[in-house]
Protein backbone atom coordinates (compact mmCIF):
# COMPACT_ATOMS: atom_id res chain seq x y z
CA UNK A 1 0.00 0.00 0.00
CA UNK A 2 1.20 3.48 -1.03
CA UNK A 3 0.98 5.48 2.37
CA UNK A 4 1.50 8.58 0.54
CA UNK A 5 -1.65 7.88 -1.55
CA UNK A 6 -3.94 7.03 1.09
CA UNK A 7 -3.07 10.35 3.34
CA UNK A 8 -3.60 12.43 0.51
CA UNK A 9 -6.50 15.25 1.10
CA UNK A 10 -6.34 17.60 -1.42
CA UNK A 11 -5.91 15.85 -5.23
CA UNK A 12 -5.25 16.89 -8.58
CA UNK A 13 -5.80 14.14 -11.19
CA UNK A 14 -5.05 14.55 -14.82
CA UNK A 15 -6.77 12.41 -17.89
CA UNK A 16 -5.22 12.81 -20.96
CA UNK A 17 -7.42 12.86 -24.09
CA UNK A 18 -6.61 9.23 -25.13
CA UNK A 19 -8.38 8.21 -21.99
CA UNK A 20 -11.43 10.13 -23.01
CA UNK A 21 -11.99 9.48 -26.50
CA UNK A 22 -13.13 6.45 -28.71
CA UNK A 23 -11.16 5.08 -31.20
CA UNK A 24 -13.13 6.80 -34.04
CA UNK A 25 -12.76 10.18 -32.28
CA UNK A 26 -15.38 12.12 -29.89
CA UNK A 27 -16.15 11.78 -26.43
CA UNK A 28 -16.69 7.68 -24.67
CA UNK A 29 -19.55 8.66 -22.39
CA UNK A 30 -18.70 5.26 -20.86
CA UNK A 31 -14.96 6.33 -20.03
CA UNK A 32 -16.03 10.10 -18.81
CA UNK A 33 -18.47 7.71 -16.41
CA UNK A 34 -16.48 5.67 -15.23
CA UNK A 35 -13.48 8.44 -14.15
CA UNK A 36 -16.19 10.90 -12.42
CA UNK A 37 -17.40 7.83 -10.53
CA UNK A 38 -13.79 7.42 -8.79
CA UNK A 39 -13.59 10.83 -8.48
CA UNK A 40 -17.00 11.45 -6.72
CA UNK A 41 -16.06 8.31 -4.09
CA UNK A 42 -12.98 10.23 -3.07
CA UNK A 43 -14.73 13.56 -2.66
CA UNK A 44 -17.55 11.59 -1.21
CA UNK A 45 -15.08 10.59 1.44
CA UNK A 46 -14.12 13.81 2.40
CA UNK A 47 -10.97 14.54 -0.27
CA UNK A 48 -10.54 17.60 -1.93
CA UNK A 49 -10.38 16.79 -5.76
CA UNK A 50 -9.56 19.23 -9.04
CA UNK A 51 -9.71 17.62 -12.20
CA UNK A 52 -7.64 18.51 -15.14
CA UNK A 53 -8.82 17.55 -18.21
CA UNK A 54 -7.66 17.32 -21.41
CA UNK A 55 -9.78 16.10 -24.57
CA UNK A 56 -11.10 19.91 -25.89
CA UNK A 57 -9.81 19.48 -29.25
CA UNK A 58 -10.91 16.44 -29.63
CA UNK A 59 -14.33 16.71 -28.53
CA UNK A 60 -14.62 19.46 -31.50
CA UNK A 61 -13.44 16.99 -34.22
CA UNK A 62 -16.29 15.20 -35.18
CA UNK A 63 -18.95 18.06 -34.73
CA UNK A 64 -16.67 20.30 -36.80
CA UNK A 65 -16.25 17.50 -39.13
CA UNK A 66 -12.32 16.91 -39.11
CA UNK A 67 -10.89 13.90 -39.96
CA UNK A 68 -7.84 14.22 -37.06
CA UNK A 69 -6.34 16.67 -34.95
CA UNK A 70 -5.16 19.59 -36.99
CA UNK A 71 -1.90 21.11 -36.96
CA UNK A 72 -2.25 24.97 -37.30
CA UNK A 73 -3.62 26.90 -34.37
CA UNK A 74 -6.48 28.17 -35.33
CA UNK A 75 -8.48 25.10 -36.36
CA UNK A 76 -7.05 23.59 -33.03
CA UNK A 77 -8.34 26.67 -31.55
CA UNK A 78 -11.93 26.45 -33.03
CA UNK A 79 -12.11 22.51 -32.34
CA UNK A 80 -11.12 23.24 -28.48
CA UNK A 81 -13.93 25.97 -28.22
CA UNK A 82 -16.68 23.63 -29.32
CA UNK A 83 -15.18 20.59 -27.89
CA UNK A 84 -14.55 22.45 -24.52
CA UNK A 85 -18.99 22.82 -23.83
CA UNK A 86 -19.20 19.57 -24.87
CA UNK A 87 -16.35 18.27 -22.31
CA UNK A 88 -18.04 20.47 -19.55
CA UNK A 89 -21.58 19.12 -20.51
CA UNK A 90 -20.38 15.69 -20.23
CA UNK A 91 -18.79 16.25 -16.63
CA UNK A 92 -21.77 18.43 -15.34
CA UNK A 93 -24.08 15.21 -16.35
CA UNK A 94 -21.67 12.66 -14.91
CA UNK A 95 -21.19 14.23 -12.05
CA UNK A 96 -24.67 15.09 -11.43
CA UNK A 97 -25.27 11.39 -11.10
CA UNK A 98 -23.46 11.12 -8.10
CA UNK A 99 -24.67 14.84 -6.72
CA UNK A 100 -21.64 16.85 -7.29
CA UNK A 101 -21.30 20.40 -8.85
CA UNK A 102 -18.85 21.00 -11.13
CA UNK A 103 -16.73 24.36 -12.09
CA UNK A 104 -15.32 24.92 -14.85
CA UNK A 105 -11.64 26.73 -14.88
CA UNK A 106 -9.80 27.44 -17.90
CA UNK A 107 -6.39 28.91 -17.43
CA UNK A 108 -3.50 29.95 -19.50
CA UNK A 109 0.74 29.95 -18.31
CA UNK A 110 0.30 33.73 -17.22
CA UNK A 111 -2.50 32.50 -14.49
CA UNK A 112 0.13 29.84 -13.33
CA UNK A 113 2.99 31.45 -13.21
CA UNK A 114 2.24 35.36 -12.92
CA UNK A 115 1.95 36.46 -8.99
CA UNK A 116 -0.67 38.47 -9.29
CA UNK A 117 -2.94 36.15 -11.92
CA UNK A 118 -2.29 32.68 -9.67
CA UNK A 119 -3.08 34.03 -6.33
CA UNK A 120 -6.50 34.90 -8.57
CA UNK A 121 -6.39 31.64 -9.87
CA UNK A 122 -5.46 30.09 -6.32
CA UNK A 123 -8.79 32.30 -4.98
CA UNK A 124 -10.73 30.74 -7.23
CA UNK A 125 -10.06 26.99 -7.29
CA UNK A 126 -10.02 27.35 -3.54
CA UNK A 127 -13.08 28.68 -3.21
CA UNK A 128 -14.97 26.22 -5.38
CA UNK A 129 -13.46 23.33 -3.40
CA UNK A 130 -15.07 25.30 -0.02
CA UNK A 131 -18.33 25.12 -1.99
CA UNK A 132 -17.38 21.22 -2.10
CA UNK A 133 -17.30 21.90 -5.81
CA UNK A 134 -15.09 20.12 -8.38
CA UNK A 135 -12.80 22.20 -10.39
CA UNK A 136 -12.53 20.87 -14.09
CA UNK A 137 -9.44 22.59 -14.89
CA UNK A 138 -8.33 22.89 -18.86
CA UNK A 139 -5.95 25.13 -21.18
CA UNK A 140 -7.64 28.13 -22.34
CA UNK A 141 -6.83 26.85 -25.32
CA UNK A 142 -9.18 29.27 -27.90
CA UNK A 143 -7.16 32.29 -26.23
CA UNK A 144 -3.58 30.91 -25.78
CA UNK A 145 -1.17 31.67 -28.68
CA UNK A 146 1.58 29.55 -29.68
CA UNK A 147 4.18 31.57 -27.93
CA UNK A 148 2.10 31.49 -24.38
CA UNK A 149 0.89 27.52 -24.69
CA UNK A 150 1.54 25.20 -22.63
CA UNK A 151 0.40 23.09 -25.33
CA UNK A 152 0.22 19.98 -23.12
CA UNK A 153 -1.94 19.51 -20.00
CA UNK A 154 0.60 17.00 -17.98
CA UNK A 155 2.61 20.58 -17.14
CA UNK A 156 -0.34 22.49 -16.04
CA UNK A 157 -1.45 19.66 -13.53
CA UNK A 158 2.00 19.63 -12.04
CA UNK A 159 1.18 23.02 -12.01
CA UNK A 160 -2.05 23.65 -10.40
CA UNK A 161 -1.09 20.45 -8.11
CA UNK A 162 1.32 23.22 -6.70
CA UNK A 163 -1.11 26.19 -6.97
CA UNK A 164 -3.48 24.19 -4.43
CA UNK A 165 -0.81 22.84 -2.35
CA UNK A 166 -2.20 19.05 -3.16
CA UNK A 167 -0.81 16.51 -1.39
CA UNK A 168 -0.90 13.97 -4.32
CA UNK A 169 -1.29 14.41 -8.55
CA UNK A 170 -2.51 11.42 -10.48
CA UNK A 171 -1.69 11.30 -14.03
CA UNK A 172 -3.85 9.01 -15.76
CA UNK A 173 -3.19 8.61 -19.69
CA UNK A 174 -3.79 5.33 -22.17
CA UNK A 175 -0.59 3.55 -20.68
CA UNK A 176 -0.66 1.67 -17.14
CA UNK A 177 2.56 2.84 -16.35
CA UNK A 178 6.64 4.39 -17.20
CA UNK A 179 8.75 2.17 -19.08
CA UNK A 180 11.86 1.32 -19.77
CA UNK A 181 11.20 2.00 -23.30
CA UNK A 182 8.35 1.98 -26.29
CA UNK A 183 5.79 0.01 -24.12
CA UNK A 184 4.64 -1.88 -27.16
CA UNK A 185 8.43 -3.39 -27.36
CA UNK A 186 8.71 -7.00 -25.69
CA UNK A 187 12.15 -5.53 -23.88
CA UNK A 188 10.23 -2.44 -22.34
CA UNK A 189 9.98 -2.84 -18.65
CA UNK A 190 7.72 -1.57 -16.28
CA UNK A 191 9.16 1.06 -13.48
CA UNK A 192 6.92 1.05 -10.26
CA UNK A 193 8.85 3.14 -8.39
CA UNK A 194 10.68 6.73 -8.93
CA UNK A 195 13.04 8.41 -6.34
CA UNK A 196 15.93 10.04 -8.16
CA UNK A 197 16.33 11.65 -11.49
CA UNK A 198 19.18 8.36 -11.80
CA UNK A 199 15.83 6.09 -11.55
CA UNK A 200 15.19 7.86 -15.22
CA UNK A 201 18.57 6.99 -16.72
CA UNK A 202 18.83 5.18 -19.43
CA UNK A 203 14.47 5.34 -19.59
CA UNK A 204 13.47 6.10 -23.18
CA UNK A 205 10.40 8.35 -23.31
CA UNK A 206 8.80 8.40 -26.40
CA UNK A 207 6.18 11.15 -27.77
CA UNK A 208 2.46 10.37 -28.11
CA UNK A 209 0.93 7.29 -28.33
CA UNK A 210 -2.51 6.56 -30.46
CA UNK A 211 -1.86 9.24 -33.39
CA UNK A 212 -4.15 12.25 -33.98
CA UNK A 213 -5.28 12.07 -30.02
CA UNK A 214 -3.03 12.55 -27.32
CA UNK A 215 -0.07 15.66 -27.41
CA UNK A 216 3.37 15.23 -25.63
CA UNK A 217 3.48 11.56 -24.92
CA UNK A 218 5.89 10.18 -22.12
CA UNK A 219 8.10 13.65 -22.02
CA UNK A 220 5.70 15.70 -20.72
CA UNK A 221 4.77 13.14 -18.18
CA UNK A 222 7.79 12.74 -16.75
CA UNK A 223 8.22 16.67 -16.79
CA UNK A 224 5.07 17.06 -15.06
CA UNK A 225 6.23 14.56 -12.15
CA UNK A 226 9.56 16.05 -11.97
CA UNK A 227 7.58 19.73 -11.75
CA UNK A 228 5.27 18.26 -8.86
CA UNK A 229 7.80 16.19 -7.56
CA UNK A 230 10.44 19.31 -6.90
CA UNK A 231 6.97 20.93 -5.09
CA UNK A 232 6.70 18.05 -2.78
CA UNK A 233 3.91 16.25 -4.10
CA UNK A 234 4.40 12.49 -5.04
CA UNK A 235 2.94 11.77 -8.54
CA UNK A 236 1.30 8.22 -9.15
CA UNK A 237 1.22 7.64 -13.70
CA UNK A 238 -1.13 5.22 -14.72
CA UNK A 239 -3.89 4.31 -17.04
CA UNK A 240 -7.35 6.06 -16.43
CA UNK A 241 -9.30 2.06 -16.01
CA UNK A 242 -6.50 1.78 -13.12
CA UNK A 243 -7.48 5.05 -11.41
CA UNK A 244 -9.71 3.22 -8.83
CA UNK A 245 -6.69 0.87 -7.04
CA UNK A 246 -4.36 3.86 -7.80
CA UNK A 247 -6.13 6.13 -5.56
CA UNK A 248 -6.85 3.24 -3.22
CA UNK A 249 -2.76 2.95 -2.62
CA UNK A 250 -2.23 -0.10 -4.46
CA UNK A 251 0.33 -0.40 -6.20
CA UNK A 252 -0.19 0.05 -9.88
CA UNK A 253 1.41 2.16 -12.34
CA UNK A 254 4.52 4.39 -11.46
CA UNK A 255 4.78 5.86 -8.11
CA UNK A 256 7.29 8.94 -8.15
CA UNK A 257 8.50 9.70 -4.58
CA UNK A 258 8.44 13.43 -4.04
CA UNK A 259 12.05 15.51 -3.55
CA UNK A 260 12.76 17.87 -0.50
CA UNK A 261 10.70 21.02 -1.31
CA UNK A 262 12.39 23.92 -3.40
CA UNK A 263 11.85 27.52 -3.32
CA UNK A 264 11.85 28.05 -6.28
CA UNK A 265 9.74 25.33 -7.67
CA UNK A 266 7.16 27.45 -8.94
CA UNK A 267 9.35 28.71 -11.79
CA UNK A 268 10.67 25.53 -12.24
CA UNK A 269 9.13 25.16 -15.49
CA UNK A 270 10.26 28.90 -16.77
CA UNK A 271 14.06 27.27 -16.78
CA UNK A 272 13.08 24.33 -18.76
CA UNK A 273 10.36 24.74 -20.74
CA UNK A 274 10.72 28.62 -22.30
CA UNK A 275 12.55 30.52 -23.91
CA UNK A 276 13.55 33.81 -22.92
CA UNK A 277 12.56 37.18 -24.88
CA UNK A 278 15.39 39.10 -24.03
CA UNK A 279 18.63 39.78 -21.75
CA UNK A 280 19.40 41.94 -18.91
CA UNK A 281 22.95 42.55 -18.26
CA UNK A 282 24.19 43.34 -14.79
CA UNK A 283 26.72 44.32 -13.36
CA UNK A 284 29.20 42.20 -10.75
CA UNK A 285 27.29 43.47 -7.46
CA UNK A 286 23.79 42.80 -9.03
CA UNK A 287 24.80 39.22 -10.05
CA UNK A 288 26.10 38.83 -6.37
CA UNK A 289 23.09 39.86 -5.06
CA UNK A 290 21.11 37.83 -7.24
CA UNK A 291 22.62 34.90 -6.91
CA UNK A 292 24.16 34.90 -3.74
CA UNK A 293 22.05 37.06 -1.38
CA UNK A 294 18.52 36.08 -3.45
CA UNK A 295 17.85 39.51 -3.95
CA UNK A 296 15.47 41.06 -6.66
CA UNK A 297 16.76 42.51 -9.12
CA UNK A 298 16.62 46.37 -9.33
CA UNK A 299 17.45 49.15 -12.08
CA UNK A 300 20.82 50.05 -10.09
CA UNK A 301 22.29 47.18 -10.76
CA UNK A 302 21.30 46.53 -14.75
CA UNK A 303 24.05 47.97 -17.28
CA UNK A 304 21.93 47.24 -20.21
CA UNK A 305 19.09 45.45 -22.10
CA UNK A 306 18.20 43.90 -24.95
CA UNK A 307 15.69 41.68 -26.96
CA UNK A 308 11.78 42.87 -27.23
CA UNK A 309 9.53 42.18 -24.35
CA UNK A 310 6.70 42.97 -22.44
CA UNK A 311 6.22 43.12 -18.57
CA UNK A 312 5.37 39.45 -17.43
CA UNK A 313 7.58 38.09 -20.36
CA UNK A 314 10.28 35.28 -18.92
CA UNK A 315 14.21 37.19 -19.76
CA UNK A 316 17.34 36.10 -18.29
CA UNK A 317 19.93 37.64 -16.59
CA UNK A 318 23.40 37.83 -17.85
CA UNK A 319 26.34 38.45 -16.37
CA UNK A 320 29.35 40.97 -17.64
CA UNK A 321 30.72 37.73 -19.59
CA UNK A 322 26.96 37.19 -21.37
CA UNK A 323 27.01 34.23 -19.20
CA UNK A 324 23.18 33.74 -18.28
CA UNK A 325 22.99 33.30 -14.27
CA UNK A 326 19.54 33.44 -14.10
CA UNK A 327 16.14 33.35 -15.44
CA UNK A 328 12.92 35.32 -14.39
CA UNK A 329 9.64 37.46 -15.61
CA UNK A 330 10.03 41.18 -16.07
CA UNK A 331 8.37 43.86 -14.68
CA UNK A 332 8.63 46.03 -17.40
CA UNK A 333 8.42 46.26 -20.75
CA UNK A 334 11.74 46.34 -23.10
CA UNK A 335 11.08 50.24 -24.01
CA UNK A 336 10.57 51.35 -20.44
CA UNK A 337 13.70 50.07 -18.69
CA UNK A 338 16.31 52.17 -20.92
CA UNK A 339 15.93 55.43 -19.31
CA UNK A 340 15.62 53.42 -15.66
CA UNK A 341 18.89 51.59 -16.07
CA UNK A 342 21.30 52.16 -12.88
CA UNK A 343 19.15 54.78 -11.08
CA UNK A 344 17.84 53.81 -7.42
CA UNK A 345 14.05 53.23 -6.80
CA UNK A 346 14.07 56.01 -4.64
CA UNK A 347 14.96 58.56 -7.17
CA UNK A 348 13.25 57.03 -9.98
CA UNK A 349 10.15 56.71 -7.55
CA UNK A 350 10.57 60.47 -6.63
CA UNK A 351 10.80 61.52 -10.23
CA UNK A 352 8.67 59.54 -12.25
CA UNK A 353 6.27 58.04 -9.73
CA UNK A 354 5.34 55.41 -6.78
CA UNK A 355 4.93 52.61 -9.51
CA UNK A 356 8.76 53.02 -10.70
CA UNK A 357 9.56 51.84 -7.06
CA UNK A 358 8.67 48.19 -8.12
CA UNK A 359 11.63 45.91 -8.89
CA UNK A 360 12.64 44.98 -12.86
CA UNK A 361 12.62 41.12 -11.26
CA UNK A 362 11.08 40.03 -7.94
CA UNK A 363 12.80 37.19 -6.36
CA UNK A 364 10.02 35.13 -6.06
CA UNK A 365 9.90 35.39 -10.08
CA UNK A 366 13.37 34.13 -10.24
CA UNK A 367 14.82 30.92 -11.10
CA UNK A 368 19.10 30.76 -10.98
CA UNK A 369 20.17 28.89 -13.83
N1 LIG B 1 8.77 4.92 -21.89
C1 LIG B 1 7.44 4.96 -22.10
N2 LIG B 1 6.62 4.41 -21.19
C2 LIG B 1 5.26 4.47 -21.37
N3 LIG B 1 4.66 5.03 -22.43
C3 LIG B 1 5.41 5.60 -23.38
C4 LIG B 1 6.85 5.59 -23.26
N4 LIG B 1 7.35 6.22 -24.35
C5 LIG B 1 6.28 6.61 -25.09
N5 LIG B 1 5.11 6.25 -24.54
C6 LIG B 1 3.77 6.55 -25.14
O1 LIG B 1 3.16 7.67 -24.49
C7 LIG B 1 1.73 7.53 -24.67
C8 LIG B 1 0.95 8.42 -23.71
O2 LIG B 1 1.03 9.77 -24.07
P1 LIG B 1 -0.19 10.62 -24.70
O3 LIG B 1 -0.72 9.91 -25.90
O4 LIG B 1 0.25 12.02 -24.84
O5 LIG B 1 -1.26 10.45 -23.56
P2 LIG B 1 -2.39 11.39 -22.95
O6 LIG B 1 -3.39 11.67 -24.02
O7 LIG B 1 -2.92 10.50 -21.87
O8 LIG B 1 -1.74 12.63 -22.39
C9 LIG B 1 1.50 6.06 -24.49
O9 LIG B 1 0.40 5.62 -25.21
C10 LIG B 1 2.80 5.40 -24.99
O10 LIG B 1 2.65 4.80 -26.25
N1 LIG C 1 -6.01 21.54 -23.88
C1 LIG C 1 -5.98 20.44 -24.82
C2 LIG C 1 -5.22 19.30 -24.24
C3 LIG C 1 -3.84 19.13 -24.70
C4 LIG C 1 -3.23 17.90 -24.02
O1 LIG C 1 -2.40 18.01 -23.11
O2 LIG C 1 -3.67 16.71 -24.35
P1 LIG C 1 -3.21 15.28 -23.72
O3 LIG C 1 -1.82 14.98 -24.14
O4 LIG C 1 -4.20 14.33 -24.23
O5 LIG C 1 -3.33 15.44 -22.22
C5 LIG C 1 -7.39 19.91 -25.07
O6 LIG C 1 -8.23 19.99 -24.18
O7 LIG C 1 -7.61 19.37 -26.14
Amino acid sequence: MREAVLSARRIVVKVGSSSLTTAVGGLDTNRVDALTDVLAGLAEGGREVVLVSSGAIAAGLAPLGLPRRPRDLATQQAAASVGQGLLIGHYTASFGRRGRTVGQVLLTVDDVTRRAHYRNAYRTLRKLLDLRAIPIVNENDTVATDEIRFGDNDRLAALVAALVDADLLVLLSDVDALYTGDPTRPESRRIDEVRTDADLAGVAVGRAGRAGVGTGGMVTKVEAAKIATGFGIPVVLTAAPLAAPALAGEAVGTFFHRMPKRPAARLFWLAHATSPRGRLHLDPGAVQAVVNRRKSLLPAGITSVDGTFTAGDPVDLVDAAGAPVARGLVNYDAVELPGLLGRSTVELAATLGPGYEREVVHRDDLVLL
